[in-house]
Order: structure tokens, then sequence, then C-alpha cells
């Protein structure tokens, strides 16, 4: 096969494995289904509320940040549990530090959640 085809086809490749991990991350992780919900919710709030391109782009941008964090913090835990099944203080400070990403991400978009919403609901 030519380069550049062979190029074209490992990338389309590519991004069917990433279709495929994140519906199984949806499938399998409770915190991303969590999350999914919460994302549905603030999206139809953003309509009701008829936010502004530039809250409309905040707010993709916040959803979008919580779930990839929550979705490679969740890769740590699986490889940490795969290299590691047994109880060790390491894994639990990889594991730790992972979780505090999420955590990061998810204060940010609490945050914005309030910047965005409080001045159109009171
Ligand atoms: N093998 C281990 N060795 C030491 N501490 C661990 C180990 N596994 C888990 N822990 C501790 O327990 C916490 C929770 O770990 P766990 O893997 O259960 O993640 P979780 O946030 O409950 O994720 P999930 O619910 O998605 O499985 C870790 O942050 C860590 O402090």
């Amino acid at each position: 096969m030519p380069k550049k085809e062979k190029f074209l086809v490992n990338r389309i490749k590519s991004i069917n494995y990433a279709f495929r991990g994140a519906v199984l991350l949806i499938k399998t992780e409770a915190s991303i289904q969590i999350q999914l919900v919460i994302a549905i919710l603030v999206t139809i709030a953003g309509f009701y509320f008829n936010l502004n391109i530039t809250e409309w782009i905040v707010q993709i941008l916040a959803i979008c940040i919580i779930m990839s964090v929550e979705g490679l913090n969740t890769a740590i835990e699986k490889i940490a549990d795969f290299v590691h099944p047994e109880h060790h203080a390491k894994i639990g400070f990889i594991k730790d530090i992972s979780a505090g990403a999420v955590f990061i991400s998810a204060i940010s978009a609490i945050i914005i959640g309030l910047i965005i919403y409080i001045p159109k609901i009171f």
C-alpha cells in the first residue's frame, strides 16, 4: 500500500479505536455516566437560559475537560491495578494525585457554572 494511503488508513483506524474507547468509558464507568447526565442537564439549561456564544463555548469546554480528565484518571487507575494489583503506598499516591486532577477540573466546572447561571437565576 502507498505511504500516503497507509497513513490515512492508520488515522481512520486510530479514530475508530478512540471512538470505541469513548463508548467503553460511557458504558462501563459510573463516574462518566454521572458526568454525562450532568452534561445533558446543563446543555438543556443552556438552551432554557439562552446562553450567548461565549457562555456556550466555556460550558462545552468545561464539560469536555472534566470528562476527558475523568477518562484519563480511569486509564491510570486501570494501569495501576494491572501492574500492581496488591495494596501499595506508591499506587495509592498515584491514584490519589490522578483523582486530584479530576477534583481540580470539577471545582473549575462548578465555579464556571455558578458564574454563568447565578446572574440568570437571581
Ligand atoms: N492498590 C492500592 N494501593 C494503595 N491504595 C489504593 C490502592 N487502590 C486504591 N487505593 C486507594 O483507594 C483510593 C480509591 O481507589 P480506587 O481505585 O477504588 O478509585 P475510585 O476513585 O474509587 O475509582 P472507581 O470507583 O472508578 O473504581 C485511591 O485514591 C487510593 O487512595
